[in-house]
C-alpha cells in the first residue's frame, strides 16, 4: 500500500530517504517553533533554508529529492516562491534569450525571485491591477510606478526581506495606450548589501493567522516610485515591445500570461493529499488509543474509533486523502503533457487543463481545510493543543483556499468552460474530462437501476450516477442561461447554481480517476481490494452528502439514495480493521507529523504529559507578573468582596 500511495517503488524510496534525512538532522528540529517570537522564527527559517540549500548541493540531490527535502522540512519560506513561481514564470513566459540569461542565475540561486501579482486593491481580478509599466522610447526603458495606495503590491512571499528580484505584473502603457497586464523582471535589492534599490519601498505585511507556520514567510508590500528597468526585462514570449515602441502579439495565446498559476495550482492539488493524510493519520491513530464509555465489569472502555459516528466522520476523510493523492497524480500527468505541448506551440488542451487545475484546486483545498478541522474535533479537547500538530497544520493550510485563485472564483472559471462546452455541443464533440457531456441524451433520460444496497458496489453504477448528476446540473444551467438576453448578466444571476454544477463536475473527475486507478495500476490483490473499499466510501460519501443534487435532478429515487447510505455504513465496518494500516501507508514519520497524538508507537498520554512541561510557563512555579498583578488582588478587600 505504501507503494500504491507513493505511485511507484522508486517514488517511495526517494521520499522515504528524504523524510529520514530531515528527521535525523537536529537542524530541522521544529517542536519548539510555536514558542518563538516572529524575528527568531524568521531567522530560524532562514537558517534552515540555507542549510537545506547546502545539503542539496553537497549531496547532489536530484530535483525530485530536493522537492521532498523541502517538503519534509515543513516550513513555508522564500524558496517556495522562487522555485514554484519565479522560475516557472521565466520558463513559461520568457523568450529564448531571456531564459538563457535569467534561468542559470535563478537555478543557482545567485538571484532569488518572487511573484508579485496581487495588490492591496486587487487579487482575483488580474485585469484590474493598477501598477503601471510605461515605455520610455528615449531611454529604451519601462518606468514602473505605483500610482495609488491600492496599487501597492501586497502578499508576495519572500518579497519583504529576502527576494532580490520579482516578476511584477503591471499594466503596459505605450504612448498613453493600455496594452493589458504583462510580467516584468524587476531587481528589488542590491546583490552587494541586500538593501532595497532606489525608488522602491519594501516591507512585511504583518503577522498572519496561526503562529509558527506561515509567519516563517515574509509576505511583502512593494511600492514603485518611477523605477526604471531595461526594455528587455518585460517577459516577451506572449507579446513584444520593440525599441521603437511597437507592440506586437505572437501566435501564443494571451492566456499563457496566466500559465504560472496553472502550474502552481497543479502543485497545490498534488499537495492537498499530503496535508489531509497528515491530519487523518493523527486522528486515526489517536482514535485507536482514546477510549470513552462502554466499560463493563471493570474492563477497558471502548476505543473511540469503534463508534459508528466517529467512523462516519473519519473514514470519508481517509478515503478523500487517497482520492486526492490519485487525482493529484493524474493532474500532474495532464499538466506535464500540456507543458510539452505549450513548448511546441500546441495550445489546444490549455482550456481543459485550466478548468481542471482551477476546479480541482478549489475542490481539494476546501475539502482538506475542512477535513483538518474535522480531524481536530475528532481528537476531542486534546486536538486543540499545539502539541497535537493539528492547529498549526490548519493555520498553515487554510490560506490555500484563497491563494492561487480564490476557490469560488476558480469554480466560476470551471463554469465558463462547461457553459462554453455545452453551447458548442452541436458542432464540437467534447473530449477528455468533458466527454460525458457528449452523451447527454442517455444521461438525461436513463435513471438509476440500483435495487439493493449491494448494487452500489459497482463502479459503472457509481460513475453513471456522478455523470448523470453533473450533466443534468450543467445542462440545466445552460438552458436557463439561454433565456437571458445578455449572457454575462445571466452568468452572474445563475452563478450560485453554476458553482454547484462545477463542483459536481469536479467530483465526477475525482471519482472517475479513483476508479481508473483501480482498473489499471494497483499491484497486489489485497491492496487492490482494500483500495476498492476506500473508493466506494469516497463515492458513496459524496453521494450521501450531496443527495439533494442526485434527487433534485431526478436521477435517483429516495429509496436508492437510502440504499447508498446503507451500503456506506457497511463499508465503514470493512475499513475499520485496516484503518491503522491505511494511515501507516502514508509513511509519515513522527518528525513530520510533529504530533503527540499521532505518534507511531501510540504512547500518547506519557508524551502528552511530558510535552506540557516543556511550556515556558512551566519553567518556574511563580512566573513573572504573579507578584505584581495577582498577589495585590489576593491581599486587598475591594468593592465586590464587601458585597
Ligand atoms: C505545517 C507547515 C507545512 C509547511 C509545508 C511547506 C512545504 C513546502 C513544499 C513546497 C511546495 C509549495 C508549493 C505551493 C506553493 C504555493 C505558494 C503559494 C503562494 C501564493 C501565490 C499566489 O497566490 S500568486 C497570485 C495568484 N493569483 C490568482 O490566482 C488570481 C486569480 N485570478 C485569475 O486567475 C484571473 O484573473 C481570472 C481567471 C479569475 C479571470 O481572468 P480575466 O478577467 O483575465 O479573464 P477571463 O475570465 O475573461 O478569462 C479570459 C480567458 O482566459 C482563460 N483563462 C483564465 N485563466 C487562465 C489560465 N490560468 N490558463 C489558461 N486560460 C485561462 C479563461 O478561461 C478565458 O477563456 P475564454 O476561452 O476566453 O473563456
Ligand atoms: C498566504 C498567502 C500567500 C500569498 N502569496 C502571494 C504571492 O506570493 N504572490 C501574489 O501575487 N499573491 C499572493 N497572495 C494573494 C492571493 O493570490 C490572493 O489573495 C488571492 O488570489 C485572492 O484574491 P483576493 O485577495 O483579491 O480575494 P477577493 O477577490 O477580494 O475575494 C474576496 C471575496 O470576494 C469573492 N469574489 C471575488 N471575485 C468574485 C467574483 N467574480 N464572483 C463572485 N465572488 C467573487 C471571493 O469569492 C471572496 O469570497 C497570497 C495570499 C495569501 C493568503
Amino acid at each position: 500500500m505504501k507503494v500504491a500511495w507513493a505511485g511507484s517503488r522508486e517514488a517511495f524510496q526517494v521520499s522515504d530517504r528524504m523524510a529520514k534525512l530531515v528527521a535525523n538532522d537536529p537542524v530541522f528540529e521544529k517542536f519548539s517553533k510555536p514558542m518563538l517570537g516572529r524575528k527568531e522564527l524568521f531567522k530560524n527559517t532562514l537558517r534552515k533554508a540555507a542549510y537545506a540549500w547546502k545539503l542539496i548541493n553537497d549531496l547532489r540531490l536530484t530535483e525530485e529529492e530536493a522537492k521532498w527535502l523541502r517538503h519534509y522540512i515543513d516550513e513555508p519560506n522564500y524558496t517556495d516562491l522562487h522555485w514554484e513561481m519565479f522560475v516557472p514564470a521565466i520558463e513559461g513566459q520568457g523568450t529564448k534569450e531571456q531564459k538563457k540569461k535569467w534561468l542559470p542565475l535563478a537555478q543557482t540561486m545567485q538571484i532569488i525571485g518572487t511573484y508579485a501579482q496581487t495588490e492591496l486593491g486587487h487579487g482575483s481580478n488580474v485585469q484590474g491591477l493598477e501598477t503601471t509599466a510605461t515605455f520610455d522610447r528615449q531611454t529604451d526603458e519601462f518606468v514602473m510606478h505605483s500610482p495609488t495606495l491600492t496599487s501597492s503590491k501586497w502578499w508576495p512571499g519572500g518579497m519583504a526581506k529576502v527576494a532580490t528580484h520579482a516578476i511584477v505584473y503591471a499594466r503596459l502603457i505605450i504612448d498613453g495606450l493600455f496594452h493589458g497586464v504583462h510580467g516584468f523582471i524587476v531587481q528589488l535589492r542590491s546583490l552587494e548589501d541586500h538593501s532595497p534599490l532606489p525608488g522602491l519601498t519594501l516591507g512585511d505585511i504583518g503577522m498572519k493567522f496561526g503562529h509558527g507556520t506561515y509567519n516563517t514567510m515574509d509576505n511583502g508590500v512593494l511600492r514603485f516610485d518611477h523605477v526604471r528597468i531595461p526594455r528587455n526585462q518585460m517577459l516577451m514570449r506572449v507579446s513584444q515591445v520593440t525599441k521603437e515602441g511597437k507592440y506586437a502579439q505572437s501566435d501564443v495565446p494571451r492566456q499563457l500570461l496566466y500559465g504560472t498559476m496553472v502550474s502552481v495550482r497543479q502543485t497545490i492539488v498534488a499537495d492537498a493529499s499530503k496535508a489531509l493524510s497528515r491530519a487523518v493519520c493523527i486522528a486515526t491513530r489517536y482514535s485507536v488509543v482514546r477510549r470513552q464509555f462502554g466499560s463493563r465489569n471493570g474492563g477497558p472502555e471502548t476505543q473511540v474509533i469503534d463508534y459508528k459516528t466517529q467512523q462516519s466522520r473519519l473514514f470519508p476523510l481517509l478515503a478523500s486523502a487517497y482520492a486526492f493523492r490519485f487525482v493529484g497524480e493524474w493532474l500532474k500527468s495532464l499538466y506535464i503533457d500540456v507543458k510539452q505541448r505549450l513548448e511546441a506551440n500546441d495550445f489546444s488542451t490549455l482550456p481543459e487543463t485550466h478548468a481542471c487545475t482551477a476546479g480541482l484546486k478549489a475542490l481539494t483545498t476546501a475539502a482538506t481545510a475542512d477535513g483538518i478541522e474535522e480531524c481536530r474535533k475528532l481528537c476531542g479537547g486534546h486536538g486543540y493543543l499545539i502539541s497535537s500538530g493539528l492547529p498549526e497544520l490548519f493555520a498553515f493550510y487554510v490560506p490555500a483556499c484563497s491563494y492561487e485563485g480564490e476557490n469560488v472564483v476558480m469554480m466560476l472559471q470551471v463554469a465558463r468552460f462547461l457553459v462554453k462546452t455545452v453551447s458548442n455541443l452541436g458542432y464540437k464533440q467534447p473530449v477528455g474530462t468533458a466527454a460525458y457531456l457528449g452523451r447527454v441524451t442517455p444521461l438525461l433520460q436513463n435513471n438509476c437501476a440500483v435495487q439493493t444496497a449491494e448494487d452500489w458496489l459497482n463502479p459503472d453504477a457509481i460513475l453513471e450516477a456522478f455523470e448523470a448528476r453533473a450533466a443534468r446540473m450543467v445542462i440545466g444551467c445552460g438552458e436557463r442561461l439561454a433565456m437571458f438576453e445578455n449572457p454575462e448578466e445571466g452568468f452572474a444571476e445563475l452563478s450560485i447554481d453554476l458553482v454547484e454544477a462545477s463542483l459536481a463536475h469536479c467530483q465526477l473527475i475525482t471519482v472517475s480517476v479513483f476508479i481508473q486507478k483501480l482498473n489499471h495500476e494497483i499491484p497486489g490483490n489485497g491492496v487492490k481490494r482494500s483500495l476498492e473499499v476506500l473508493c466506494y466510501v469516497y463515492a458513496l460519501f459524496l453521494l450521501h452528502k450531496h443527495q439533494g443534487d442526485f434527487l433534485a435532478t431526478g436521477y435517483l429515487t429516495p429509496k436508492q439514495a437510502s440504499l447508498a447510505n446503507e451500503q456506506l455504513r457497511t463499508l465503514y465496518s470493512k475499513v475499520r480493521p485496516n484503518a491503522i494500516a491505511f494511515v501507516d501507508s502514508f509513511n509519515h514519520m513522527d518528525h513530520y507529523l510533529c504530533s503527540v497524538l499521532g505518534r507511531y508507537d501510540g504512547n500518547v498520554y506519557p508524551k502528552l504529559y511530558e510535552a506540557a512541561w516543556k511550556d515556558p510557563l512551566n519553567d518556574s512555579d511563580i512566573v513573572d507578573g504573579i507578584q505584581q498583578y495577582v498577589q495585590p488582588i489576593l491581599k486587598q478587600k475591594l468593592h465586590y468582596a464587601k458585597l
